[in-house]
């Protein structure tokens, strides 16, 4: 293999720049050339295109976003705008691309392997919602900023005797939330994998407060219903005054934690290897701490398993 392309797609994780870094320094302490390819599979049909080479990614590991930027393109979605990515890759003599997004990114992916170039994928979301995987890269990152922020909001909500909702990001999947709220010491967690009832969490409030809580924290996931609706459902049952904040943008920024750095450093330079063995259409994840690949297909097709253990947990914990 003697040049491939990368990539970032869909949202942008913290930890992506580190992902991008050990890809180019893998491939050319290997002797590859490797392309640069701006705003995901929007820039490859485009043709924005650039050479990367070491310094291309010096001082990028502690930074949040993507380099390389990143885009949601309809156009790649059709055989038309494949088309037009295919021969732009055949201009550059790109033979092997790295992508590293979300599952919409890997669905992408899995349609140029199959039109011959070989392509690996790496899990790029703050979401934590790719089944085949322990962890995404951004994902620790996202967990640590929604905590820092639970800190906050606990610090104002304890002096004035506050309840606070904290809606978080994870698309269709729990994980920022339960992982946030365990850690945080949220009393209850709301999340889509979970049935719950409200009037647990009125009961726990009302509780809470006659034994002199002065602090309730709320974890909600987006998508779940209104956070301002379920503000004013508690205000009314419960008559403690209640807060909704939600963080939004703030998770998918900052500097990537340690463990994000390792985790995308690691894909990265795995991703390199799959290459140059001659891999295609292959998922590189992280399972029990140890690095693995799989087809993407296979890798798309898994149920994601939900932490009932740990959503137990932070239950049994927050009584
Ligand atoms: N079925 C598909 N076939 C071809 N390309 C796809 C398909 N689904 C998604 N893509 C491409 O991948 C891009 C990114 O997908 P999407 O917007 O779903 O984000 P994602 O990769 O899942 O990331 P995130 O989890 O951060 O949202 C899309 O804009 C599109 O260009
Ligand atoms: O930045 P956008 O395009 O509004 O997308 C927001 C979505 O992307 C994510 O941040 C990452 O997939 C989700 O948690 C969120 O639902």
């Amino acid at each position: 293999m003697k040049t491939i392309g990368v990539l970032t797609s869909g949202g942008d994780s913290p930890g992506m720049n580190a992902a991008i870094r050990a890809v180019v320094r893998s491939a050319i302490y290997n002797g590859i050339k490797v392309m640069g390819i701006e705003r995901g599979y929007n820039g490859l049909i485009n043709g924005k295109i650039k050479e990367m080479n070491l310094s291309s990614v010096g001082d990028i590991i502690h930074r949040g976003g993507t380099i390389l930027k990143t885009a949601r393109c309809e156009e790649f979605k059709t055989e038309d705008g494949r088309s037009k990515a295919l021969n732009v890759l055949e201009i550059f003599g790109i033979e092997g691309l790295v992508v590293i997004g979300g599952n919409g990114s890997f669905k992408g992916a899995q349609k140029l392997s199959h039109s011959g170039i070989k392509t690996i994928c790496l899990p790029g979301t703050i979401d934590n919602d790719l089944p085949y995987t322990d962890y995404t890269i951004g994902f620790d990152t996202a967990v640590n900023t929604v905590l820092h922020s639970v800190s906050n909001i606990r610090d104002t909500s304890a002096s004035h005797g506050r309840a606070s909702i904290i809606e978080v990001m994870g698309r269709y999947c729990g994980d920022i939330a339960l992982y946030a709220g365990l850690a945080g010491g949220a009393e209850s967690v709301i999340v889509p994998e979970e049935e719950y009832k409200k009037e647990d969490i009125f009961r726990k409030l009302i509780n809470g407060r006659n034994r002199g809580k002065m602090h309730s924290i709320i974890m909600l996931a987006e998508g779940i219903g209104n956070a301002f609706d379920l503000g004013k459902e508690i205000e009314e049952k419960t008559g403690i005054e209640t807060k909704v904040t939600v963080l939004g943008h703030i998770q998918r920024g900052g500097s990537p934690t340690a463990f994000d750095r390792i985790l995308a450093s690691k894909m990265g330079a795995k991703a390199i290897e799959l290459l140059i063995d001659g891999a295609s259409g292959r998922a590189v994840g992280m399972k029990n701490n140890s690095l693995i690949d799989l087809d993407i297909d296979e890798a798309l097709s898994q149920d994601k398993q939900f932490d009932k253990d740990m959503y137990k947990l932070t239950n049994i914990l927050s009584i």
